[in-house]
């Protein structure tokens, strides 16, 4: 997978260099290309930003720059890439989207600042891409590099031969719609808090049920609209009794 990240703010995409995504750019799981958008600037200011028509607070991010940028970066190679726009007022990513998005060659993150991208760059980005524009919580964030980065390890994790161990990818929260449990190590006291005795007793099928109440409970107290969205038949006649 190519992964392109354009922002006035590259070094924040450094965090991309380290660790998991590293190792994984290390072993060309993934090939990354962070663009500084002032690159596409032709002014001595180098401005990327501009008020807005119609008045209001912020700047608007100026279409000439993002449209030459997106050009060059997304220009026709053997793969069209998913342009996709973080912003708050998105669709939710979640873990469907990062699973969609894993099966993709070729990703490109516009990340905007001040008050957004000037819309006329989506809509004619859209006339020759995919263009998603996604949203990573309710919450108001400076601009798109942080969320770039959140969807960019919820994807990359997902590749074959990134994680050490793939079983994790399909058993961690939200693989079967539910929130994990809690989860234990070493020692098996800890401050007077003993590990729960089923997870000692090595009776596999205990754990499991015991898992799965936990995950059940635990989604029912802090998720409960993802217990009214799992798909009929999920919850057995055991799940039923929680
Ligand atoms: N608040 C923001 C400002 C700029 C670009 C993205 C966001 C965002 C994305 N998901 C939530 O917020």
């Amino acid at each position: 997978m190519r992964i392109d990240v354009i922002t006035i703010f590259p070094d924040y995409l450094n965090p991309l260099r380290e660790a998991l995504l590293g190792k994984a750019i290390e072993r060309e799981r993934i090939s990354v290309g962070v663009h500084d958008l002032r690159d596409w600037t032709h002014d001595v200011h180098r401005a990327v930003d501009d008020s807005p028509y119609g008045g209001g607070p912020g700047m608007v991010m100026k279409p000439d720059v993002w449209g030459e940028a997106l050009d060059e970066v997304c220009s026709p190679q053997e793969a069209t890439p998913r342009l996709v726009v973080p912003t708050p007022a998105g669709r939710p990513f979640d873990q469907k989207t990062a699973v969609r998005w894993s099966k993709d060659p070729w990703l490109v993150f516009a990340c905007g600042r001040y008050e957004g991208i000037d819309q006329r760059v989506i809509d004619d980005a859209a006339a020759r891409m995919p263009v998603e524009e996604v949203s990573i919580g309710d919450y108001v964030l400076v601009g798109g590099e942080v969320a770039a980065l959140t969807m960019i390890e919820a994807v990359v994790r997902l590749l074959p031969g990134v994680l050490g161990n793939p079983l994790s990818a399909e058993q961690d929260s939200f693989s079967d719609g539910l929130l994990e449990g809690p989860c234990y190590t070493r020692p098996e006291v800890w401050r007077g808090r003993p590990v729960p005795d089923v997870l000692r007793s090595g009776n596999h099928a205990a754990i499991d049920r015991w898992r799965r109440d936990q995950a059940l409970e635990r989604t029912f107290h802090r998720r409960p609209e993802l217990l009214a969205a799992l798909p009929e038949g999920d919850l057995d006649k055991a799940d039923r009794k929680q």
